[in-house]
């Protein structure tokens, strides 16, 4: 059966969504109107997406913001070099982000600074008119979460959270195969941000916070305050949109656990010897923190947060149907009257089999641009929603339900795994909203 038909067939099928002639969501049509995209935070990340904006002819970058002027100047010689025109640049503190928010000739913003700037900048951004992308988490609070939403629906301005691992080419492909039924009904699902981080959460001389650059700065910071899931949404957003989350489900509860704490101190003990002033500091994450999610439409998913051990990296993804499953690690699937009884199959025919279009149209322009191709396909997502003017392919609703899992997971580790209730941030429309991720061949 022609691809496209049988796309169409089972997503009507599974989604109840009806594929118009070329995927539906969004327009297909390309608007002249170029995007005009400032940057709040030009570090490793926002450098990153920068590169991959400078590659394309339909984006403009008038303005850049960092409190760190080694940033900039890296920035403005890329930018240089890419032929652009200079940006005006934002450099004189915390709030200079402020005034870049003031001009007028910005559509929207990456926004790619630490944490605890990503929803002040996010809700400064919607209130000035400008769309943001914003990097992951979104939040770091159930009330940050609101902002979120409250803002984006009181301004009318979408957000969109630029979670590239829901453009991974497995995931996509995985998401075909569960909207034309291979699985059957989906039960439980596992994911996961598995990777050993300590040689980013700790800098050369065993040193953080002030002392340590990059990532070092500010997020080992939230190792040595917290104790939850801090980093869910690479695992949970496919999973999320597998299980049509916010979309005619919702995500009820959950219950969270942590291990002790050892990888960091044994990590900085061993780089800067017992006598190292970060060997005496007590971090309050657990070395392994596993929350399991209820669902509305009676799925379990397991998430896993797992960066202070050495081990190899994976999300951990599972996806597991009345009729079959899908593990990545061990790179294996399973269908019912297909498979060999009680073997899995190698994934690999069935990835070629259910490719998404998206991947299948745009391979070569993702190549190089960073996580395998993702962040080419989000940065996509992003622009062409702010050039069309169109809903993003993940909105406030994910980046509220995705990020809220942090300080609630925290909550349950600090009550011993007692349950906690997730906020509806749709306010009931979830029942109505449908799917809208992967239905358009353009973004
Ligand atoms: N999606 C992914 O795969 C992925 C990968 C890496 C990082 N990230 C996320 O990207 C974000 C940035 O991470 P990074 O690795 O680039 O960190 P980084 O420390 O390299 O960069 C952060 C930048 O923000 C700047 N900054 C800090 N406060 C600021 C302020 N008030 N105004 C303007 N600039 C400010 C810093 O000077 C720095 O240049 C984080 O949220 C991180 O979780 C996502």
């Amino acid at each position: 059966m022609n691809r496209r038909i049988f796309l169409k067939k089972n997503l009507v099928a599974t989604t109840g969504l009806a594929l118009a002639p070329a995927l539906s969501w969004g327009t297909a049509v390309a608007p002249e109107k170029k995007a005009r995209i400032g940057f709040l935070g030009v570090g490793l990340r926002g450098t990153n997406h920068l590169r991959n904006l400078l590659k394309r002819d339909d984006v403009l970058i008038p303005a850049i913001c960092d409190i760190d002027p080694e940033r900039i100047k890296i920035a403005q010689e890329l930018i240089a070099k890419a032929g652009h025109k200079k940006p005006e640049t934002y450099t004189s503190g915390d709030h200079a982000y402020l005034e870049m928010l003031k001009r007028k000739d910005l559509d929207g913003v990456i926004i790619a600074t630490p944490w605890e700037w990503h929803t002040p900048m996010a809700v400064a951004a919607m209130k000035a008119g400008k769309r943001p992308g914003v990097e992951v988490s979104a939040a770091n609070t159930i009330e940050e979460c609101w902002d979120l939403v409250n803002t984006s629906e009181e301004t009318g301005v979408p957000c969109m959270i630029l979670e590239n691992s829901c453009y991974r080419r497995d995931v996509m492909a995985v998401l075909n195969m569960v909207r034309s039924g291979l699985f059957g009904e989906l039960l439980h699902c596992e994911c996961g941000y598995l990777h050993d981080l300590r040689a980013i959460k700790v800098a050369p001389g065993a040193e953080f916070g002030a002392n340590g650059q990059h990532e070092a700065k500010w997020r080992t910071n939230h190792s040595v305050h917290r104790n939850g899931d801090l980093y869910p949404t690479h695992g949970i957003g496919p999973v999320a949109n597998l299980l049509n989350i916010n979309r005619g489900n919702k995500f009820l509860s959950l219950t969270s656990v942590a291990t002790k704490a050892r990888g960091l101190h044994e990590y900085i003990v061993k780089k800067g010897g017992e006598n190292h002033q970060n060997a005496k500091v007590n971090f309050k994450l657990g070395d392994i923190v596993t929350t399991v999610i209820t669902t509305q439409n009676g799925e379990t998913i397991v998430i896993t947060h797992d960066t202070n051990l050495p081990r190899p990296k994976t999300n951990n993804y599972l996806v597991q149907g009345t009729n079959g499953l899908w593990m990545y690690n061990g790179n294996m699937i399973y269908v019912e009257g297909k498979s060999p009884e009680h073997q899995g199959e190698v994934a690999d025919k069935y990835m070629k089999e259910f490719d998404h279009v998206l991947w299948q149209k745009s391979e070569d322009k993702a190549k190089g641009s960073g996580h395998t191709g993702n962040d080419y396909f989000v940065l996509n997502g992003f622009v062409e929603s702010v050039k069309r003017q169109t809903p993003p392919p993940l909105d406030v609703y994910d980046a509220a339900a995705w990020s809220v899992i942090t300080p609630l997971s925290e909550m349950s580790v600090a009550a011993g795994g007692a349950p906690q209730p997730f906020p509806d941030f749709t306010r009931g429309n979830w029942i109505n909203r449908k799917p809208t991720f992967g239905l358009n061949e353009v973004f």
